[in-house]
């Protein structure tokens, strides 16, 4: 163990030890305000690219165990954390929060002062940063840094992939998926097809699916902007849903617009206001993208969902055909399971479509 820094692009630097990787790393710099659920969090690929900063000060005490894992490998480019715990107490668990990083070579700086990371992030907004054990290169750093737009391409699915249920087939459109998502698709009885996401309407319906869920994702929307013209022709054509990413590429797709946050929503208790019955749900969410009001066509869509926080667009509905969307997390994991209906409810929607051909060809 060495020392190491989180230099952030504003200048600041926050010291802690470094473990797990000891060349520099660049990625952008976010935190997540959940209590617990470190292991989903690390392996959510909608994260590919961030350096994820946890609020939460003790970090690794029940390990890491063999089932919670989002997606087969850690996909963030760095860690920085208060209080690590090297000795996790789990009946479940495996390994330890280190090893896991170690073994996915990634860098994970501990005790750094992390109240005063999120202050700073919160004050300045999401920003690039480094973690590195040399600070002095701060200014050579600054003046390449880049960050990709999107990481789709890294963690999307280069195959189909089938499972096999009794009840309607689901494609996923994995533009990063987590598990969980699959994972309630098939509890709920469905065949599941997780295509690429470069599979074309003409591709997608071959498929013969009697819905499509479009998933979450990293990175910035806008960057998949080739691909909306097929998702339109999706949409309009099967039952949908889409969740976070995927509800943004829905939303950009009928020519609405996304927007930054200044730091995003990351964390397990996000509430949001159902507008239909006024309800409030508590919400696990992952995103620095938004859709704005503007842009949304008032014709086709109602704003189904607002966050109480900011008021911000936290899902669609389409006003004529079976077009659903979600910017928060219904599959939770990490977080609350309320909004989990989401899933029922779509699943009500393929059924009375009339378009199902059940247990057809997976
Ligand atoms: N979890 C997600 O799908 C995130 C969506 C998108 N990458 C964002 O940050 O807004």
């Amino acid at each position: 163990m060495e020392k190491g820094y989180l230099l952030l692009e504003t200048g600041d630097r926050f010291e802690g030890t470094l473990l797990g990787h000891n060349s520099s790393i660049t990625g952008e710099v976010v935190f997540n305000t959940s209590m617990t659920g470190y292991q989903e969090i690390l392996t959510d690929p909608s994260y590919a690219g961030q350096i994820m900063t946890f609020c939460y000060p003790l970090i690794g005490n029940y390990g890491i165990n063999a089932i919670d894992d989002e997606s087969n490998g850690l996909h963030m480019a760095g860690v920085v954390i208060s209080d690590l715990c090297m000795t996790p107490s789990h009946y479940l668990s495996v390994k330890s929060f280190a090893e896991n990083l170690e073994r996915a070579g990634i860098p994970c700086l501990a005790g750094v002062d992390t109240r005063a990371v999120v202050k700073k992030i919160r004050q300045a907004g999401t920003m690039k940063g480094i973690i590195t054990t040399t600070p002095d290169i701060y200014e050579t750093w600054i003046a390449q840094a880049t960050l990709a737009p999107s990481l789709v391409d890294k963690v999307s699915t280069a195959q189909m992939q089938h499972y096999k249920g009794n009840g309607p087939h689901v494609v996923l459109m994995d533009y990063g998926f987590k598990k969980s998502i699959l994972t309630a698709l098939l509890d709920e009885g469905c065949s599941v097809t997780v295509a690429p996401y470069t599979t074309t309407y003409a591709e997608l319906v071959e498929l013969k699916p009697d819905g499509i869920v479009f998933s979450n994702g990293p990175g910035d929307p806008t960057a998949l902007k080739e691909w909306l013209p097929e998702i339109k022709k999706m949409t309009e054509t099967f039952p949908s849903l889409g969740i976070c990413l995927g509800h943004q590429l829905i939303a950009l797709a009928y020519g609405a617009k996304t927007d930054k946050l200044h730091f995003g929503h990351r964390g397990g208790n996000h509430p949001v206001k159902e507008l239909e019955t006024g309800k409030v749900w508590m919400t696990s969410q992952n995103h620095s993208y938004v859709v704005t009001d503007e842009g949304i066509n008032q014709e086709t869509f109602v704003v189904s969902y607002r966050n109480v926080n900011d008021q911000s667009v936290e899902g669609l509905k389409h006003k004529k055909l079976p077009v659903v969307t979600v910017q928060f997390h219904p599959e939770a994991h990490p977080g609350p399971t309320d909004t989990y209906h989401i899933f029922k409810q779509f699943l009500h929607t393929i059924k009375q479509s009339g378009e199902t051909s059940y247990a057809t060809t997976y």
